[in-house]
């Protein structure tokens, strides 16, 4: 068994992945993308027919502590049968705060560009996709904006403009009909073979609706969709799919609550506001009420826009604390293990 590049790479595999094999390896190694995972069970594509494989004994309490295989890893199966070995390092991965949790859950791994989807009937929400772009500048990840529904809205290109004064270098906005637009050409310049994106946003914007149309017909995988109370389809589980023009496509089911983990994603997605920062004149400031505070200064000049900042302060504080909050309960499970271990030890020790 060797390496067909030509069959990893619609699945996005490259160099990052290449450089990560010995060489000596090169001839028995068996690499596999993750299309999906359900309880005990990986679905993996190594570039011919996805199958099911399971997890090596050794890596199982890695799994269990931290989601340790997740969609879109790229995975090492052993040569004789579907159990996966190794995992290879990420390129990207995207995460968020477990819902009602503290722990980071990962979304998907290797992931190049973040198709953020925003109904613009009456669901918009700024602040919202402005989550969705701290999550994309934490994880590295090139966001687009897709606004849907822009069949029903007044004056769609209000909205685009609105949305492209918040958005980072290089990303950007657009409007459409998901139901009617052909999305896989609007969307081409971004869609390169080999690319990864992951579809997110709240439910009901039509995540479903824009993979479908991408995909030029419905994706309706046995047990990634059920019918919720009120006999609508929902998405339930994340998959990897390929799409006709080459690019690879996660859809992530709605979420409901788009916790942050850390901070350095707020800082690079309000950047302006980050380097502003740095001119005050203490550096804890929270830019809230402290003299020399050049960010308030900014914003009293009217060069940085109020609910921008505000969001800003909002988001920094969230971060903060979960990321300290999370690092808390680490410190506690470290120790907890530890106390088991002393105590086990203890009682091998008097029971000799
Ligand atoms: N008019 C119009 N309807 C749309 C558009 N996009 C989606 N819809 C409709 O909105 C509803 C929800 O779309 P879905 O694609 O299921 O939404 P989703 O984001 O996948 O939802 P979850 O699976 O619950 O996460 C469906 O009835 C779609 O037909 C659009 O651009 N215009
Ligand atoms: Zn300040």
């Amino acid at each position: 068994m060797s390496i067909d590049l030509s069959r990893l790479q619609p699945l996005g595999w490259s160099n990052f992945f290449t450089t990560q094999i010995p060489l000596e390896q090169f001839d028995s190694i068996r690499p596999a993308r993750v299309l999906r995972v359900e309880r005990g069970c990986w679905f993996v594509d190594s570039g011919s027919e996805p199958f099911p494989a399971t997890l090596a004994g050794r890596l199982h309490h890695l799994h269990a502590d931290t989601h340790y295989v997740t969609v879109g890893d790229w995975v090492l199966l052993a040569t004789d049968a579907p159990v996966i070995v190794e995992r290879l390092d990420r390129r990207s991965l995207i995460e968020r705060r477990q819902a009602g949790g503290i722990d980071a859950q990962p979304l998907a791994a290797n992931i190049d560009l973040m198709l953020i989807v925003s109904g613009l009937d009456g669901e918009f929400n700024l602040h919202r996709i402005e989550r969705y772009l701290v999550l994309a500048a934490q994880a590295e990840v090139l966001p687009l904006v897709l606004l849907t529904k822009a069949d029903l809205a007044d004056n769609p290109e209000r909205t685009v403009e609105q949305a492209r004064r918040r958005l980072p270098a290089g990303a950007d906005v657009l409007a459409a009909d998901a139901l009617r637009d052909p999305l896989a050409e609007r969307l081409s310049p971004w869609l390169e073979r080999g690319t990864s994106l992951v579809v997110v946003g709240s439910s009901g914007v039509g995540k479903s609706t824009v993979t479908n149309n991408l995909a030029g017909q419905p994706l309706q995988e046995t047990g990634t969709t059920r019918r919720d109370a009120k006999g609508r389809h929902t998405t339930t589980a994340r998959s990897l799919v390929r799409l006709p023009g080459g690019a690879c496509i996660i859809d992530v089911p709605g979420i409901r609550e788009v916790g942050l983990v850390a901070e350095e994603g707020v800082d690079r997605q309000f950047s302006s506001i980050a380097e502003l920062a740095r001119g005050c004149r203490f550096v804890d400031c929270t830019h809230q009420s402290e003299p020399g505070c050049a960010v308030r200064a900014a914003v009293e000049r009217g060069e940085v826009d109020p609910d921008a900042w505000a969001h800003y302060l909002k988001l920094l504080a969230e971060g903060r604390h979960n990321l300290a909050e999370h690092e808390r309960r680490r410190r506690d499970r470290v120790f907890g293990k530890m106390v088991k271990a002393t105590v086990a030890a203890k009682k091998r020790d008097h029971g000799r």
